[in-house]
């Protein structure tokens, strides 16, 4: 596309990185079954084409995290289609304890078989920078624990803003006979990201650190993908129809707060359209 011919590849592999990859390699070989967070607005592209081969040979759940800023029809379509790849795949909100839940079900129905003979069990959870692993681990352990609570005091991992937050490996116990054990892994990245336009989307949706980029850069690409979707007509649309909807000012409620007129979402209207990067791959991608 036009838009992303403006600068040069976009690669992000800092040191720690590197050391992950290698570490995260070595105890991938020991786990029962990986899950495999990726980011719901874009599932192709924040995929660690490096890691894949590792991955595919275990038992492995992929979680499309952050549904919450994704637009559900688009994600009923990325389900399907890893359906039809014969890939185990769930879409999740890390910070809703239901969405989480049915993970945690997903993953036990995976472990059926060797929950009754093995001591322990591990399950690993990896993904590229800031799709929510830590945000995941810490509520698959708040879970855990309030199913059967722990005397000592609940580890939590550290959730940030900004990609490249954990650095090593970490390990939650999630359950008694067998023991279980959730691994958290530092977010990598593949040492040469194979496009200009997947490095940009990762950047966008934050596994990828601003500067890298160019914060202008990253800002025209948001704009052009906002253009090229038609997103601002869309926008003045609802504007108009707001307008001329009687009765749909802001209001000042009993506790004196300003509630301002939210518009209707509709398949037209979707806000989160703008997010689901990956639209029409859905359809043209092979397994
Ligand atoms: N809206 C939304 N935000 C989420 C969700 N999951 C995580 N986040 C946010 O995404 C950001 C990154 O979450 P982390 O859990 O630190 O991500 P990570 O994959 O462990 O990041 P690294 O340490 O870089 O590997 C935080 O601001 C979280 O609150 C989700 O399902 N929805």
């Amino acid at each position: 596309m036009g838009f992303i011919a403006g600068g040069g590849p976009v690669n992000w592999f800092p040191g720690h990185m590197a050391s992950a990859t290698t570490a995260i390699r070595n105890r991938l070989k020991l786990a029962d079954l990986v899950i495999e967070v990726r980011d719901a607005r874009i599932p192709l592209s924040s995929a660690n084409g490096y890691l894949q081969s590792l991955i595919s040979s275990k038992r492995r759940v992929i979680a499309l995290n952050k549904k919450d800023l994704a637009n559900p029809n688009i994600i009923t379509q990325w389900t399907q289609y890893f359906d039809s790849c014969k890939q185990d795949c769930i879409s999740i909100n890390a910070h809703s304890t239901g969405s989480v839940k049915k993970l945690l079900s997903f993953v036990e129905l995976k472990l059926k078989e060797r929950i009754p003979k093995e001591p322990t069990l591990l399950v690993m959870v990896v993904g590229v920078p800031n799709v929510g692993k830590s945000a995941l681990i810490n509520s698959i352990h708040h879970i855990a624990s309030s199913r059967s609570p722990v005397q000592e005091k609940m580890k939590r991992a550290t959730v940030g803003l900004l990609p490249g937050v954990t650095q090593d490996i970490a390990g939650y116990k999630i359950a008694h006979q067998p023991s279980i054990y959730v691994l958290d892994s530092p977010g990598v990245l593949v040492p040469r990201i194979p496009d200009i336009e997947t490095g940009l989307k990762l950047a966008l949706t934050g596994s990828v650190k601003d500067s890298v980029v160019g914060e202008e850069r990253l800002a025209k690409y948001l704009l052009a993908v906002l253009n090229t979707r038609k997103t601002p007509l869309r926008w003045s649309n609802l504007e108009n129809r707001q307008e001329e909807k009687p009765g749909s000012e802001a209001v000042v409620d009993r506790n004196n707060i300003i509630r301002e007129p939210f518009p209707r979402r509709t398949a037209q209207s979707n806000p989160s359209d703008v997010m689901s990067f990956e639209v029409t791959i859905v359809m043209l991608h092979k397994c």
